[in-house]
């Protein structure tokens, strides 16, 4: 374009270059979905292979990680209906162990996951009886949709789901009066036996009465509190017996009949590492290190499924569809992990925040499933273990693996746990191989829980979950893509788990900002994908720089939008009429965009409304958070700590309206200002 005013150089020269890095950006993101791929997991086909006719299975060992931190913020409800849809799944009771990571320490949790575990006792059996789904009861209950009835006693059916609903009500008030119950009992054991003893005055303290509670108490003290408090680790329900053992017949005060279900539950441990002042405790990523290391000691399966404490379990068949994918033939033996798109329940009708992200679960992670596979997300995928401890995939193993193995491990890089170590190779062992709890040690299980454990060794580098980055997620995956294993996306009906979105605008933003500020950081560190080795096909690379550079874009396109300044300067800037053949140019290149848009959402099998939002909140992004992110690279790139992984709030509420009143509840964020400034900069020009 011809220009005669010389001053104006600089801007049409950002024009040129950001047109550039559209186009190129535009590319770039075609040609990662050139081949999508879906996967659609054989149950049935594992079942006839695995399952024996004596009722048996010879499916593998599974370790299920569900983490929580603040009974606040991550209402106790969702977290312990997770922990009831994890207990009641349908997998061998046998086979699996549940690990609930509590980063905060409180009796609450531990407490709340004790009821649970009682609760458990009849709930598992109930779903076992009549095959209900969801296996939450929050969800099953409130569920307008029900299937037909799958179970083994129609007749009983009604009456087993009131005494059920009815228990359920009181164990949902026993979990809502715990906090006030354990405040009052402290209150007045330290009246009884505190008084003495200046330092114990405000201990909290266990159902028991005369044990004070190690971790966090209500009431701060020193060694007591958020952030500084000693490892607890306690096995809530011990592994069952190998054998189905049935459950009690109905009596008086055990109305429900399960004389013909098996009653046993799979184990439950719950875990609060060790907390002190000083260390960076590495949020996320830390606490499952630790689940990882724990769980290592006490059941060391081959396969590891992690949940967020706000993700429970939706459909039981979930565990097995994904394990379909780890033994497949073909390429199952080099898959690290199988990762299934986050679904939400308490999204508003016209998912006003993009919460539901279609466009990345049911499009982009489709395109990369044809490549090397999707990235990781955070929660609900399935890893091999063995691919955490950083071993190579079989495909790029050379022939002696053993040899290599030695070769690639280097001295301290898992630390000092000599039982950690030794549980190594079992875990490369899809058969059961478990080392029962009483041939470790407390003290050596104390340790692996330690904040010093990592100190010197590679965990959280190039062993187990990725950290010193604003998010854990797609770094973790990026390293085992680029160790040469590839990973699997599965979807399923119904949605294998489901979880809760952000509340509000201001959460979701920050929630945008995190994901933004951390994957920039990606690009910049030692996890750049520029620097990953052959293993990393081209492909993924490509698809792994378009996942960390995006928010660069948010430069141009805050120029383009604050260029109708122009029209507000009158005199000072020379305006050239849009001639015919841009116009044209310019109207066929939006129409094929748009028109490749539509063919994607139609193949993805979704609507428009998907697809708008998804500009929407890209729009929202690019002025408002995205600048932020570039901002938080430039303090870290000084040595200032930027974003941290700051939790977010779900807000439990009662009825629909009084949830969906909240999304109205925007909260000043100064995320939004230049948002705002670019809205009365269009309007006013
Ligand atoms: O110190 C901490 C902080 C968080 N968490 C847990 O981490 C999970 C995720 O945190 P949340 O605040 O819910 O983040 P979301 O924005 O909801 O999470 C999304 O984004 C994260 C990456 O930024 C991913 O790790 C998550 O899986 C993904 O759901 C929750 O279960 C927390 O309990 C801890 O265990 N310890
Ligand atoms: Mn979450």
């Amino acid at each position: 374009m011809r220009h005669r005013d010389s001053d104006a150089m600089w801007l049409w020269w950002i024009s040129v270059v950001g047109d550039l890095w559209f186009g190129v950006t535009w590319l770039l993101n075609q040609i990662t979905k050139l081949r999508p791929r879906k996967c659609v997991p054989s149950i049935s086909v594992l079942r006839d292979h695995l399952d024996q006719p004596d009722g048996g299975s010879d499916l593998p060992l599974l370790d299920v990680f569900i983490n929580t931190v603040d009974p606040v913020d991550e209402p106790m409800l969702y977290t312990m209906n997770s922990i009831l849809s994890i207990l009641a799944t349908d997998y061998p009771v046998e086979k699996y162990a549940t690990y609930f990571s509590d980063d905060g320490g409180s009796l609450v949790h531990y407490e709340g996951l004790q009821l649970a575990a009682e609760f458990a006792a009849s709930w598992v059996p109930f779903c076992r009886k009549h095959c209900v789904e969801p296996r939450a009861p929050e969800s099953y209950f409130w569920a307008k949709m029900r299937g037909e009835y799958a179970g083994s006693a129609p007749k009983e059916f009604l009456d087993d789901h009131r005494r059920m609903r009815a228990a359920y009500e009181e164990f949902k008030a026993r979990l809502d009066g715990l906090s006030a119950a354990i405040e009052q009992r402290s209150e007045a054991c330290n009246r009884a036996n505190g008084k003495d003893k200046e330092e114990c005055a405000n201990a909290t303290w266990m159902a028991d009465g005369s044990t004070q509670w190690q971790g966090t108490w209500i009431k701060p003290a020193k060694g007591h509190r958020k952030g500084h408090h000693p490892a607890i680790l306690q096995v809530m329900l011990d592994q069952p017996s190998k054998d189905p053992e049935l459950g009690m017949a109905a009596s008086s005060d055990h109305p429900l009949d399960f004389s013909a279900v098996d009653a046993r539950l799979p184990m439950l441990v719950y875990i609060a590492r060790e907390k002190r002042p000083g260390y960076d405790h590495q949020k996320k990523a830390g606490a499952m290190n630790v689940q990882l290391r724990v769980s290592a000691l006490l059941s060391n399966a081959p396969f590891i499924i992690n949940f967020d404490g706000d993700h429970y379990v939706n459909n039981s068949q979930a565990f097995r569809a994904a394990i379909c994918f780890m033994l497949d033939p073909r390429d199952g033996a080099d898959t690290a992990f199988v990762q299934f798109p986050q679904r939400f329940d308490d999204v508003d009708p016209t998912d006003r925040y993009c919460n539901h992200n279609r466009m990345f679960f049911d499009a982009t992670l489709l395109g990369l499933n044809g490549i090397q596979g999707p990235s990781f997300v955070g929660t609900g995928c399935m890893f091999r273990r063995v691919a955490l401890y950083s071993a190579d995939p079989p495909r790029w193993r050379p022939d002696d693996a053993k040899e290599a193995k030695a070769s690639r491990y280097r001295p301290n890089m898992f630390g000092k746990s000599t039982s950690f170590i030794n549980s190594m190779p079992a875990a490369a062992n899809q058969e059961r191989s478990v080392p029962s709890p009483a041939t470790v040690g407390e003290a050596e299980l104390a340790d692996a829980m330690t904040c010093a454990y990592e100190d010197g060794t590679e965990w959280g580098n190039d062993v187990g979950w990725v950290y010193n980055i604003a998010t854990e997620d797609v770094v973790t995956g990026f390293r085992l893509h680029r160790t040469g294993w590839r990973s699997t996306y599965c979807a399923m009906e119904p949605d294998a788990f489901r979880g809760t979105a952000p509340i509000n605008l201001t959460e979701r933003l920050y929630q945008i900002l995190r994901w933004s500020g951390g994957s920039l950081e990606m690009f910049f560190s030692r996890f750049c994908p520029l620097l990953a080795g052959r293993r990393l096909h081209p492909m993924q690379r490509v698809a792994y720089i378009n996942m960390t550079t995006y928010p660069v874009s948010t430069f141009f396109i805050c120029m383009y939008y604050l260029y109708p300044v122009m029209w507000l300067f009158q005199g000072e800037f020379y305006i050239q009429r849009p001639f015919q053949t841009f116009a044209l140019f310019v109207v066929v290149i939006i129409a094929t965009v748009e028109l490749i848009g539509m063919v994607e959402i139609r193949w993805a099998g979704l609507t428009l409304l998907d697809w708008v939002r998804n500009e929407q909140f890209y729009i929202i992004g690019t002025t408002g958070v995205y600048p932020m992110a570039m901002l938080h690279i430039l303090l870290r790139s000084l040595g200032i700590k930027g974003v941290s992984f700051k939790l977010t709030a779900k807000k439990l509420t009662g009825g629909a309206r009084e949830r969906l009143a909240e999304l109205y509840d925007v909260q000043w964020v100064p995320l939004l200002v230049p948002t705002v400034v670019v809205m009365a900069v269009n309007v006013a020009a």
